[in-house]
């Protein structure tokens, strides 16, 4: 067995366990989904403290499930092979040599670096993607990004089953589609959203690089509606990077998510700050109750 270090700083403070346990009783059994982009990941001190705030969730009786990205270490492929790359709104055109490469470090590097920090840190992970049991089946999202998915059938048996026997799942966004042999490339939100929904999850919590949404002025709106999210948008508050990541928020509260919160991955313990303090972190998005 190899020693591991169960010491969790966060809640070393009795102050802040007893401002905890409220949450983490009102969490118990629930299902946070968290996606974990490549500029989130850092350094490995960053991901080790990722991994210990994932298995404080799971000990605490949440379920949670990782879906990653990992956009700048396919770059970085990408450029050690010589093979270009463009985006397009937000995805990466894909062809058949790119989604190879694709496919290669999502399923490979990238996620098996985060099980096993998840290991590391005493928690049980077993990694997975999209092609796994069919969890996420595609079709292609538009002719011009080659070979980028559309989740149009998601099977979330098998994260369940991994749920009962106390599995943390992590998900690499690479999927199949509906044809044999067919391999899609699925941007990191968008797999996080439909695998969200899926579940009916009580939270997706979206990390980023900025603290959350902001309005005109720079500041964080730290509640909002889906309809104040597409006011939003219209107006052109939101922009760039964030407009596919709120249409997925949107999306996953359709499909019955209960919450999404768009928060900044590089805070230390975001996620739990998040789940286990009364103010939260970033920007909460919920349907008026
Ligand atoms: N209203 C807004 N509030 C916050 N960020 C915004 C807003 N409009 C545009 N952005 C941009 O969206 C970016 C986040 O999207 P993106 O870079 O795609 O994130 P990630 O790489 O984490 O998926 C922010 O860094 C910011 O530059
Ligand atoms: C279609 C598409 O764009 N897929 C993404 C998948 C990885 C991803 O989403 O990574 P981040 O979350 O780190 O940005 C890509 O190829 O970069």
């Amino acid at each position: 067995m190899k020693s591991r270090d169960m010491n969790h700083d966060w809640i070393a403070t009795a102050r802040t366990l007893s401002e905890a346990l409220p949450y983490m009783q009102r969490y118990a059994g629930a299902i946070v989904v968290v996606k974990f982009g490549g500029n989130a990941m850092g350094d490995d001190d960053a991901m080790a403290e990722f991994a210990r705030d994932i298995v404080l969730m799971r000990q605490v009786g949440i379920n949670p499930v990782v879906v990653h990205g990992g956009g700048p270490m396919i770059n970085d492929m990408l450029t050690k092979l010589g093979i270009k790359s463009d985006f397009v709104r937000g995805k990466r055109v894909t062809d058949k040599a790119t989604v190879q490469v694709v496919e290669m470090v999502l399923t490979g590097l990238v996620n098996k670096r985060i099980v096993q920090a998840i290991m590391d840190e005493g928690g049980r992970a077993v990694g997975l993607s999209g092609k796994d049991d069919d969890l996420m089946v595609c079709e292609a999202d538009d002719p011009e990004l080659g070979f980028v998915g559309r989740p149009v059938e998601m099977n979330p048996q098998v994260l369940r089953d991994l749920f009962k026997a106390g599995i943390i799942p992590v998900v690499a966004p690479v999927a199949t589609g509906m044809q044999p042999n067919e391999t899609f490339n699925v941007n990191g939100d968008t797999a996080a959203g439909a695998i969200a929904g899926a579940l009916k999850a009580d939270r997706l919590l979206l990390l980023t690089d900025v603290s959350g949404v902001k309005d005109r002025d720079g500041n964080v709106v730290t509640a909002m509606t889906p309809e104040d999210v597409e006011a939003m948008i219209a107006d052109g508050t939101i922009a760039g990077g964030m407009i596919p990541k709120t249409e997925t928020a949107l999306k996953a509260i359709e499909d019955g998510v209960r919450a999404v919160v768009i928060l900044d991955g590089r805070v230390p313990n975001a996620c739990l700050l998040e789940l286990f303090t009364e103010h939260g972190a970033g920007s909460l998005i919920r349907p008026v109750r």
